[in-house]
């Protein structure tokens, strides 16, 4: 049987006396997009930071291929191949696209002008930002030391997974990718993430977009009340059985309520 890439098991967090995680299980496989759907509050937010190191679990573990880790902050998460591109972007808005690409892993120029002077190595940084966007058919960037402010909305979020597809070399993360995006502009992000799956990068998608949902995800992860109710092929449900597992409408088979 193939080994999940990420996984957690048992996951608690509490905030007060609200549970925002119930002993919650996950898993992720490699290569596949596995999408997180839940009513609000579900808890889908913080099962996401759990595991990419912006939340610390009272309880339970996680595990990257295989090995126990316990990031405890997002840097650490992000060094070991993890990388969460948020719905709120973390982007300078006057800063060029290479500069944000490599915002917290500049480039340095070889040898002691880097290492003494700390000189960036621009040329290199610039090459590499433009050979990323070029792999995931963002030629529509004209200038990559363009300021990010002038992108529009869905440049901006394509700018944002190729940093996630440059770097994070075993998982994205994707909160909510689209949701801020007009139908065009969703349609380009869609296929970026279509593109990223194809180069074998496994990724989370949290989305309330259940016609994206349906079109991307390789299986649907579906938390209710801080856990995971139930994992389902969406070739074999339909939208509105997501939508009435995630509210408790209705049960899946197998499951007692
Ligand atoms: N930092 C926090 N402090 C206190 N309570 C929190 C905090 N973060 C989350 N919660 C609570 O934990 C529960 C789960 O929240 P979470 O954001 O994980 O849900 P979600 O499924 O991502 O919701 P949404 O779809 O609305 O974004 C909610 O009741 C929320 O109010």
């Amino acid at each position: 049987m193939t080994q999940p890439i990420l996984s957690a098991k048992n996951l608690v967090k509490r905030y007060g006396r609200v549970t925002a995680l119930d002993h919650c299980d996950f898993e992720l496989m490699p290569g596949e997009i596995l999408a997180v759907i839940g009513d609000n509050g579900a808890g889908k937010s913080t099962l996401i930071k759990a595991v990419s190191g912006a939340v610390i679990p009272d309880e339970g573990t996680v595990e990257l291929e295989g090995k126990r880790v316990n990031f405890r902050s997002p840097i650490e998460a992000r060094e070991a191949g993890i990388e969460t591109v948020y719905q709120t972007l973390a982007m300078s808005p006057a800063l060029s696209i290479t500069d944000n690409m490599f915002m917290g892993r500049e480039i340095r120029k070889p040898g002691w002008r880097g290492r003494i002077l700390r000189q960036l190595d621009r040329k290199r940084m610039e090459d590499i930002a433009r050979q990323k966007l070029s792999d995931l058919g963002l030629m529509t960037i004209q200038n990559i030391n363009q300021a990010v402010e002038t992108l529009s909305g869905g440049q901006r979020q394509g700018v944002a997974v190729a940093r996630a597809a440059a770097f994070g070399s075993k998982v994205i993360i994707l909160d909510e990718p689209t949701a801020a995006l007009g139908v065009k502009e969703s349609r380009r992000v869609l296929e970026l993430i279509q593109d990223v799956k194809a180069r074998g990068v496994p990724i989370i998608l949290i989305s309330h977009n259940m016609p994206h949902v349906f079109e991307l995800a390789d299986r649907i992860h579906v938390h209710r009340l801080g856990k995971r109710l139930c994992v389902i092929d969406p070739r074999n449900h339909s939208m509105s059985d997501a939508v009435a597992y995630m509210t408790g409408a209705k049960l899946p088979d197998g499951v007692e309520g």
